[in-house]
């Protein structure tokens, strides 16, 4: 019994027009085979299980069947094979009984390139009869036992037959996945490879992340806890805990916040000097581009512990000791501490700016999440990101600038070989907003508006069509 893949009818039982649907078949009793098996039952599928012991295979959900591999495959139009591709073999064996039916291969490798062809691939070279479409392998079986969960809800699929893919599709639909069509077999080894990425986008901005924190700490700690030992014997080590990872905390955030914002004034000033925008960015710029949301996250991360850490600083016995023994000091030689106004406003300011700075950094953080930006339209999401953006970077800028007002106009307070951290990290967001600053003048706005807009092409036939369109 072979049927055309179009003429199956693979709709759940509860549909009203056939009482006795087809069943769909699985291959293999494993984990895979089970949990697909149980959620197809649930949306009202009908499952049988093809197996190598259909009478000793274990215990399988209530309502499926199972028998041998080729009575399974005669009684279906689909097959979902969820056996391990180093058992392909006996798939040969089954060719007549799977020729013209719809194959699913739902295989991953554990290592890349262990094979010269993908899974899928190779099955349609043994069963070259049946309609093979790659599907389901990105979900675990956890997630088709427990159901779509938000992220996990991507179903991707490939395959030569566009009918196949279709009834795949439908089937992964009423289960609740949304489905991507990656097109023909060839692409069943990007799809076998999806499993194996490990945060493939956030690899470079860790790596950022992690090589910023590492110099910044040791850098801190010879200029702090080192300078100290060696110039006055001071031993200030129990700083390694608190103080020292509350500089670096904030001094990585705002480099990295700044460094998600630099790609952006990069390509404008790139395509104001090249006239257009019809030429491609260079890679390490298009990579930058790509990985800026993971650095804005990141930064975001670390701005949450700069905060947590500086919300102990009361609780702190180096500081309650320290504020203590200067009260004491004070009554001893009965001195009183004199109020200054000016101390006073530079407090209060960069308390307030990194307020408000934090306070629209969580608003960016919140508006990255794919729930909140697909509610957003494009000009929604591009004033968030884009004006909110520099506001936050311009708030944490200033906020470090005031922290150190009083130091920055007595350079003489630090030998000039130990600039302190946040000089240091002043630099990359200070460039920025100078940077963002100039793309705002005027005439250089409206040049990059020109631009954009792709108005740079002055041949003659494209601006007589463009006036058509418009
Ligand atoms: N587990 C998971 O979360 C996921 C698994 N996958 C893929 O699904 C497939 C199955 O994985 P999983 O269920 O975890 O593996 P299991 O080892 O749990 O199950 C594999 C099944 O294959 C059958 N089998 C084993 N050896 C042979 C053989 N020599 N010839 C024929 N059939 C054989 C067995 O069924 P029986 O004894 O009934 O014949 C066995 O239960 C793999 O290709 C895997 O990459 C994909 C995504 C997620
Ligand atoms: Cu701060």
């Amino acid at each position: 019994m072979s049927k055309n893949p179009e003429s199956v009818s693979l709709c759940p039982l509860n549909s009203a027009a056939d009482p006795e649907p087809e069943p769909l078949c699985i291959f293999g009793t494993g984990d895979m085979g089970r949990s697909l098996g149980q959620r197809l039952l649930q949306s009202g599928y009908r499952v049988v299980f093809g197996s190598r012991t259909p009478h000793s295979c274990g215990p399988l959900p209530p309502g499926t069947q199972v028998m041998s591999h080729s009575a399974a495959a005669q009684s279906a139009t689909l097959v979902f094979n969820c056996v391990h591709r180093e058992h392909y073999g006996f798939l040969e064996t089954l060719a007549p009984q799977l020729k013209g039916k719809v194959l699913v291969d739902v295989s991953n490798n554990p290592k890349r390139n262990l094979y010269p062809e993908a899974n899928a691939e190779h099955l349609q070279r043994l069963v070259p009869g049946a309609h093979v479409v790659k599907a389901f392998n990105t979900l675990s079986a956890w997630t088709l036992q427990n159901g779509p969960a938000d992220a996990n809800r991507q179903v991707y699929l490939c395959g030569n037959s566009a009918e196949a893919k279709q009834a795949v599709a439908e089937i992964a639909t009423k289960l609740g996945f949304t489905v991507l069509d990656r097109g023909s077999l060839s692409a069943a080894g990007e799809l076998e490879d999806f499993p194996l990425q490990l945060f493939p986008e956030w690899r470079l901005p860790l790596r950022v992340a992690v090589g910023l924190t590492a110099f910044f700490y040791l850098y801190l700690l010879t200029r702090i806890v080192i300078y100290a030992y060696v110039q006055k014997g001071d031993d200030i080590s129990f700083r390694l805990m608190v103080s020292l990872a509350n500089k670096v905390f904030p001094i990585v955030s705002l480099i990295m916040l700044a460094l998600c914002y630099l790609p952006g004034v990069i390509a404008a000033f790139l395509q104001l000097y090249r006239g257009t925008k019809y030429r491609r960015f260079p890679d390490w710029l298009d990579r930058w581009m790509l990985c800026r949301k993971q650095l804005g996250l990141l930064a975001l991360a670390f701005a949450f512990l700069h905060v947590f850490y500086t919300l102990i600083i009361p609780q702190r016995y180096y500081v309650r000791n320290k504020l203590t023994a200067n009260a004491i000091s004070l009554i001893r030689e009965n001195k009183t501490s004199p109020f200054e106004s000016t101390m006073a406003w530079r407090n209060d300011s960069y308390l307030a700016l990194g307020i408000l700075g934090f306070g629209l950094f969580v608003l960016l953080g919140i508006t990255s999440l794919p729930s909140v930006s697909n509610a957003l339209s494009w000009r929604e999401f591009n004033f968030v990101q884009s004006k909110l953006g520099y506001l936050t970077l311009f708030f944490c800028t200033f906020h470090t600038y005031l922290y150190g007002w009083n130091k920055f106009l007595r350079p003489s307070s630090y030998p000039w070989y130990t600039l302190p951290g946040y000089m240091l990290c002043l630099i990359v967001p200070t460039v920025v907003l100078v940077l963002k600053l100039l793309l705002l003048v005027p005439c250089v706005d409206r040049s990059l508006t020109r631009i954009r807009r792709g108005w740079d092409r002055t041949d003659k036939a494209e601006d007589s069509e463009k006036s058509l369109l418009t």
